[in-house]
């Protein structure tokens, strides 16, 4: 295609937050397209292929966590036949898509983020509190924030990426390289927590020109939909993106055993990442593939505080609760273990926890907007997290500080709970349980190191965690020695809430490849670069010099 210009991207910076304080013209907004949504449950959803909506005779159900009877949305499940259509209308859809032009192509999420931040935002936002449980305020950090930036911020990245180009050109030669989309199709699958991962691990993809097969969660279905119709109306081509609800193993396997399966780009539990990797591994021992397929997967974690008897004790408290409960736990970031100087706990650190703890209100969203904590997402969940609160209750290791009971007559309620162990082994430091319920250990002043030890090897994960000191050379010490503890270190702040722009998200070890959502390093995995040598000059002679 003919270019005529460099064109410059709109000044790209993040979403100004809406505060939902009462009265505000935001709360009274979002409370009504709640309750246009609401009005309107169940919501059908079909596939979404090759731009056109397809039905199936296989329906799946996705449930209100805070009102299990309530049936949010009927999805129509692809069978692996329909996978395979899918998949060849994207390999159709690619050689359009592909061949546009980056500002054709970032027009297009610059629109898609500038219709979640005005015509869809309340949308969306209800749409993520009936499906996926979650208040005003982690709605809005997931569902209009989050997702606007990682868009935004995909196309900044984007164009920095494509500007870094050789820097030598000898004499007589033009070097360039080009930013390929991989030869094939990407496919994206999404996890229930937050709506802005599903629609990025889409989003990024196709902005470098790629096709994306998106299988949404089955408990994010309709905010995941939403997000497709969104980038549709935007303008992204039909088949571009296709959307194929549908049981996980079927529609991955249809996905893994075909020749043009170029990249998986997933976000959710570490075993289900390890057993698609090893499927991967395999078929790609069997010369599966036209190439190697890029691995892409975001994982889990079990997060740290480490609170110094030089902290600031009510600050480390607030951050301590904010982490550990927001969202019920159920951020891949959320704080699940925390290791606290027995001065701190002793001066004001335990009371002020449980004082604050026991002071949460659990509930439904809109039911009393004062609820804090609402419900865990679904049965699965909620029984798991029964059982490890059941076990606590016996357990000669673990005392119940806080909470320890769960209700599921309406929705799935766990009470945030504070469990003690004196054995910083247990398994309540190493398990990630992704609910409202954190491990405590105390340690002694004096036994900084042998805390940083059990901080870096109790468990397998290496996702966020924090510091809180005010003295500088520890603050140092502890930076240095937690080096590999987490991808995403903070000092003095909770280990949650990254914001794109600000701080690049992702882990290593069990906790992924690290490839760093909202950041120019994830996009680069989404091409295949090519470099080019343009000479200008004519070659007259076999020999060189050296052989004369
Ligand atoms: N590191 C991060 O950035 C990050 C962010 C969000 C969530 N998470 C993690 O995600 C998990 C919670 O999300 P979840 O409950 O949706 O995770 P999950 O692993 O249960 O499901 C994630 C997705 O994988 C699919 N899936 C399940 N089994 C599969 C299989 N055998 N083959 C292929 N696909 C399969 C699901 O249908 C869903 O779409 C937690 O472990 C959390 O830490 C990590
Ligand atoms: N950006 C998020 C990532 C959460 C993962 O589930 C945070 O840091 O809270």
């Amino acid at each position: 295609m003919s270019k005529f210009a460099d064109f410059q991207l709109p000044l790209i910076k993040n979403e100004p937050p809406k505060n939902y304080g009462p009265e505000s013209v935001e709360r009274e907004q979002l409370v009504a397209a709640y309750r246009e949504l609401e009005s309107q449950l169940p919501v059908a959803i079909p596939l979404g292929v090759n731009g056109k909506d397809v039905k199936t005779n296989d329906i799946g159900e996705q449930r209100c966590p805070f009102d299990h009877k309530k049936v949010v949305a009927r999805y129509h499940r692809a069978s692996s036949s329909d996978v395979q259509g899918a998949i060849e209308s994207a390999l159709e859809a690619k050689k359009e898509w592909e061949n546009l032009s980056f500002t054709d192509r970032a027009a297009v999420f610059l629109k898609a983020a500038h219709l979640i931040s005005t015509k869809y935002r309340y949308k969306l936002m209800a749409a993520t509190m009936i499906g996926q449980g979650k208040n005003i305020w982690q709605a809005e950090i997931d569902a209009a924030m989050e997702i606007i930036d990682f868009i935004r911020f995909d196309c900044k990245y984007a164009s920095e990426l494509y500007s870094v180009q050789p820097p030598e050109n000898s004499t007589g030669v033009w070097n360039r390289t080009e930013y390929r989309p991989l030869e094939g199709f990407v496919y994206a699958i999404t996890p229930f927590n937050f709506t802005a991962i599903g629609g990025n691990l889409a989003a990024a993809p196709l902005l470098m020109g790629n096709v994306v097969l998106m299988k949404p969660s089955d408990h994010a279905v309709l905010s995941n939909r939403i997000i497709y119709d969104i980038f549709v109306e935007a303008g992204l081509p039909a088949g571009a993106l296709q959307f194929v609800p549908g049981d996980a193993i079927e529609v991955s396997k249809a996905c893994f055993n075909h020749y043009d399966f170029a990249a998986l780009h997933f976000t959710g539990s570490t075993n289900v990442f390890r057993s698609m990797w090893g499927i991967i591994g395999e078929n790609v021992a069997h010369g599966k593939y036209r190439t190697y397929p890029k691995i892409v997967g975001e994982t889990g974690g079990k997060n740290f505080h480490l609170v110094h008897h030089s902290a600031q004790i009510r600050s480390a408290v607030v951050n301590t609760v904010r982490a550990a409960y927001e969202y019920q736990g159920q951020k891949c970031s959320a704080l699940s273990r925390l290791y606290v100087s027995r001065a701190s706990w002793e001066a004001g650190f335990r009371d002020q926890l449980l004082q604050e703890v026991k002071a949460l209100k659990v509930g439904a969203p809109l039911q009393d907007l004062s609820n804090f904590v609402g419900p865990v997402i679904h049965r699965g969940s909620f029984d798991k997290l029964k059982a490890v609160l059941d076990s606590a209750a016996t357990d000669s290791e673990v005392e119940v500080l806080a909470g320890g009971k769960a209700d599921d007559s309406t929705g799935y309620f766990v009470e945030p709970t504070v469990l003690l162990s004196k054995n910083p082994k247990h398994d309540i430091f190493k398990t990630e349980f992704f609910g409202p319920i954190l491990a405590v250990y105390v340690y002694e002043d004096e036994s900084l190191e042998e805390v940083c030890e059990l901080v870096d090897t109790t468990n397998a994960y290496g996702l966020t965690g924090s510091i809180f000191a005010q003295d500088r050379i520890v603050v140092r010490k502890l930076t240095e020695r937690l080096r590999n503890a987490a991808g995403n270190f903070y000092i003095n702040d909770k280990c949650t809430g990254a914001v794109v722009g600000e701080q690049p998200f992702g882990g290593a070890r069990a906790s992924g490849t690290n490839d760093k959502a909202g950041s120019g390093m994830i996009l680069s995995r989404f091409v295949s670069p090519r470099s080019v040598k343009d000479t200008f000059a004519y070659a007259d002679s076999v020999l060189y010099p050296s052989n004369l």
